[in-house]
């Protein structure tokens, strides 16, 4: 038995960090959505008992460390599964991003084997599960536009954004969200505006959703990392009407909302950076 999942990359269009907690993580209030630049889960049902994971990219771990590898290890040990499976990822998604391509591929493996092994789980039930795997696999899980709080696994799903183009950029870097997170002072960034860019998604209002993109990790990856900051300006530089760093970064993407100026910023991007992708917004009705 064979069973494929896609599983879509995610940007952040307001992430703050409120605090740090006793754990050592931080308490989040993040807006995500989903993008249409996907990876690939294909799944084989084995009768040999293992896991055994490929990847189409060699830089990616293709053992315990692979993000899918822990998603199925985990449900075969919490549901006593005897049955075997061969994972095989087809990489879109840059690696080490802030696109979340490692916890999507957890997310879809926890979906696709629930199917492939007939668990019966809910949406509610994999997601759960996802968050002892990874804080942003739980939003993976449901896919949409939500406010994810906690550190990033209580999700409340929202309205999608109106319809809109995204240039995602990604400067040559791997960016650590673990080093991110720990250089933060959560006391001395400016706070997103969480409740306002819910107010602009709801309203389906672009413009205000372009004011109210905010990202406090920006404070950090920009210093560390200069060529994301020149990617901002030259986002901004080539008429991309709102720009912002996602997750830890280092990918910049840029909203444009008339396909009549995106080739401008595509191909203005272009001329800084390798790794720059043209994608659409994954409406939450949208199939994917
Ligand atoms: C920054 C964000 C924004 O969406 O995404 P990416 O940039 O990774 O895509 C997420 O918060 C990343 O989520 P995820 O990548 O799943 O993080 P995890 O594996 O759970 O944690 C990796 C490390 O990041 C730090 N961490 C993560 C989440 C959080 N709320 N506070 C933290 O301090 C912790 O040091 C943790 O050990
Ligand atoms: N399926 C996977 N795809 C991508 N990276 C993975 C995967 N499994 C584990 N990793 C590891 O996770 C890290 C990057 O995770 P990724 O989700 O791509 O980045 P980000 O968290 O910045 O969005 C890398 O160190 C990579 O080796």
């Amino acid at each position: 038995m064979r069973y494929s999942v896609k599983a879509p990359a995610k940007i952040n269009l307001s992430l703050d960090a409120l605090s740090k907690r006793p754990d050592g993580y931080h308490e989040v209030a993040m807006i995500m959505t989903m993008v249409d630049l996907a990876d690939r889960i294909d799944l084989t049902e084995t009768n040999d008992d293992r896991i055994t994971v490929d990847v189409s990219e060699g830089f990616v771990p293709n053992d315990h460390r692979n993000l899918a590898y822990q998603a199925a290890d985990l449900l075969k040990k919490r549901f006593n599964v005897k049955k075997g499976v061969s994972i095989y990822i087809t990489k879109r998604i840059p690696v080490a991003a802030g696109l979340a391509g490692g916890s999507s591929d957890a997310a879809a493996t926890l979906k696709g084997l629930n199917q492939l092994w007939q668990l019966g789980l809910t949406q509610d039930e994999l997601a759960e599960l996802g968050a002892e795997i990874g804080s942003d696999v739980s939003f993976c899980v449901y896919g949409g536009t939500a406010l994810a709080t906690g550190r990033g696994e209580i999700i409340q799903q929202i309205a999608s954004p109106p319809p809109c183009w995204v240039i995602l950029a990604k400067p040559p870097i791997g960016v650590s969200t673990a080093d991110v997170y720990k250089r933060l002072n959560v006391q001395d960034v400016q706070r997103a505006n969480t409740k306002e860019m819910i107010r602009a998604i709801e309203e389906q209002n672009f413009n205000e959703i372009c004011q109210n993109l905010h990202n406090v990790l920006e404070t950090v990856t920009l210093d560390m990392y200069p060529e994301v900051r020149n990617i901002k300006e030259q986002m901004i530089r080539f008429g991309a009407d709102g720009v912002l760093m996602s997750g830890s970064g280092p990918t910049v993407f840029g909203l444009v909302e008339h396909e009549s100026r995106l080739n401008r910023v595509y191909n203005g991007l272009r001329g800084f950076c390798q790794d720059v992708y043209a994608v659409r917004l994954i409406r939450s009705s949208d199939t994917c």
